[in-house]
């Protein structure tokens, strides 16, 4: 299918990529990717496995192998691992880290490449991630760095976690941030940084909706110049 119905959106945790997608994939009708999710499955799989997480070939052949379905529950979507529902168990800072471990390694970034490409299908794909349009859709014609300053992405974090009922410190969420950061920006492969055309959007003192309203914008205009 064409790539123009096709925006990725990439950028460091608490950025608002994960809300934004789901806002976006619902008013567009659109399929959403989050890739995040395929990197936090493997994590979670691994350490259930027990498995070393810098044990490069044993993770590759992991990622190539899992059994994972993403399955519609009217209100959401139900994260299966081999027929478990796993949604709820994926959000912690532990399966973050760890995942932000595993995605360093170049032989699982590539196991798990042409599954999230098979998810762009018509009408048309959000991808939400950290390389979406640098390394798995650089042919996109709408592509996003959403960004906020880590002081605030950890304050959201926070407010998030306390609204589970989570008991969580601030400087501890701001400190694992700025780490999985160091370790997503400066990985040899795949790092975490804006596609060369990519529009950058700082969202620390946006809201969700100007936010959405900004990229429905930006697409409406790029997809008419490329239809026209
Ligand atoms: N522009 C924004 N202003 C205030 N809060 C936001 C904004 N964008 C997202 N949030 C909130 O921040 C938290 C983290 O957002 P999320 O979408 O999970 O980020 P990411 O997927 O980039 O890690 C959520 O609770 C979300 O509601
Ligand atoms: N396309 C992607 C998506 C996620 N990752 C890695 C790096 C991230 O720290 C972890 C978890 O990503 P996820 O998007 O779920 O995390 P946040 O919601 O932004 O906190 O996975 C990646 O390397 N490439």
């Amino acid at each position: 299918m064409s790539v123009s119905n096709l925006i990725t959106i990439d950028g460091p945790s608490g950025s608002g990529k994960g809300t934004v997608c789901h806002i976006l994939a619902k008013k567009l009708k659109w399929h959403l990717l989050d890739s995040g999710a395929l990197y936090r499955i493997l994590a979670f799989a691994a350490l259930k496995k027990q498995l070393p997480l810098n044990d490069s070939a044993a993770l590759a052949s992991l990622a190539l192998t899992l059994d994972v379905s993403f399955v519609s529950n009217g209100s959401g979507v139900d994260t299966l691992l081999s027929g478990e529902n796993i949604g709820d168990k994926l959000r912690t800072e532990v399966v973050g880290q760890a995942a932000s471990e595993v995605a360093s390694i170049e032989q699982v970034r590539a196991a798990l490449l042409a599954r999230q490409q098979a998810f762009l299908q018509a009408p048309g794909l959000i991808a939400d991630g950290r390389d979406m349009g640098t390394v798995v859709f650089p042919d996109a014609s709408v592509k996003i760095f959403l960004d906020a300053s880590a002081e605030e992405r950890a304050k959201r974090r926070f407010n998030q976690l306390q609204d589970k009922g989570f008991n969580v410190s601030i400087a501890q969420i701001l400190s694992e941030i700025k780490e999985r950061d160091y370790r997503d920006r400066n990985r040899a492969v795949a790092p975490l940084r804006p596609a060369d055309d990519a529009f950058v959007i700082d969202s620390t003192s946006l809201t969700i909706d100007e936010v959405v309203e900004q990229i429905l914008n930006l697409t409406a205009l790029k997809l008419k110049i490329a239809t026209e």
